[in-house]
């Protein structure tokens, strides 16, 4: 038998969770945040499907979120399918002629439809886009430097252009819109490039103006001294994080770039967190705590 005593304490605990939001759901409402989704985050359904039920919750209380999705796993899994050969140098996918058709494939014919197709089991909420559709991007040839020399990365580029209205006219429609990160060659008109997903989600940001850039990847955030678990970092203002990236590895070069360039081109915050963990969007923008790192502009006690 439950007594009331029982049911007292949960039940506080849920009305406190619920209360906790309340200043959250003041600031925010109305407010454009893009959540860039990363490959890693959605390797099983039942991550998939909280992140699908976060960005409805989200829609449905007044926030305008805009869904960047990566898909770097799937696209290793389908490249190995096909037999092609496939390589990461500083963050970045070697990304040959033949190889890009299967990131265009893979990005904006599977992972875009599946998650417009998760979002929409909750209704008719979500709509995809590419980089390259309506000129959302343009993007330009990048390499990298390696030991002090340019590397040709292929088909791989940075965002030098973004016209937002497409996605704008989306979220004015009450839409939730899903991009994917493939972007037309600005130099040259038939090809398209392999753009990094932090990377266009931060220039997104940037071009809508959003209050905030959520990124979900598969580690609780940036770590100062990776692989050192107890040096995970809370929050972080640019100017530092300037002065830690060069000391970064892989995958979280391009990602802290992309938080920097987020924050340093006019979006209040960047967040990274753990999308392993189910929910982490709600968590991340509802409590107070947050949950990974936190990336702000230089301010007085933060500097
Ligand atoms: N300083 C660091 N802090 C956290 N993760 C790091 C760091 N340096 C390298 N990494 C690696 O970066 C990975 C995240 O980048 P990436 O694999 O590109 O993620 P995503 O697919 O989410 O974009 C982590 O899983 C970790 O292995
Ligand atoms: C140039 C480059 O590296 N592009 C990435 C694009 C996808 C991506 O960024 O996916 P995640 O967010 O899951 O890492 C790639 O080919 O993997």
């Amino acid at each position: 038998m439950t007594t009331h005593d029982d049911t007292t304490a949960p039940a506080a605990a849920k009305a406190a969770t619920l209360i906790e939001s309340l200043p959250w759901l003041q600031r925010f409402r109305g407010a454009t945040m893009v959540i860039k989704y990363g490959g890693n985050a959605m390797v099983n359904e039942e991550l998939q499907r909280s992140f699908a039920q976060d960005v409805v919750y989200l829609h449905h209380v007044g926030i305008k979120p805009v869904v960047v999705h990566g898909g770097g796993p799937q696209i290793s899994a389908e490249l190995e399918r096909h037999g092609i050969a496939s390589e990461f140098v500083g963050g970045y996918r070697v990304t040959s002629a033949e190889a890009m058709k299967v990131v265009r494939m893979v990005l904006t014919g599977e992972v875009s439809r599946t998650l417009v197709s998760l979002v929409n089991e909750h209704g008719p909420h979500a709509a995809s886009l590419s980089g390259e559709d309506a000129g959302l991007f343009q993007a330009v040839r990048r390499g990298v430097i390696v030991d002090g020399e340019e590397f040709d990365l292929g088909h791989v580029g940075d965002v030098v252009a973004v016209d937002p209205r497409a996605v704008q006219r989306l979220l004015d429609d009450d839409v939730i819109p899903v991009v994917s990160s493939v972007a037309p060659d600005r130099d040259r008109p038939g090809e398209s490039l392999n753009v990094n997903a932090d990377a266009a989600a931060a220039a997104l940001a940037i071009a809508l103006g959003a209050e905030k850039l959520v990124v979900l990847t598969d580690v609780a955030g940036l770590y100062r001294d990776w692989p050192d678990t107890a040096s995970l970092v809370s929050s972080i203002g640019v100017t530092e994080l300037h002065s830690l990236l060069p000391s970064l590895a892989s995958g979280m070069i391009p990602k802290m770039q992309a938080c920097l360039d987020a924050v340093e081109g006019g979006v209040a915050k960047a967040a990274i967190v753990d999308g392993r963990e189910p929910h982490a969007v709600l968590l991340e923008i509802f409590t107070d705590s947050g949950s990974g790192t936190e990336v702000h502009p230089d301010t007085e006690g933060h500097a």
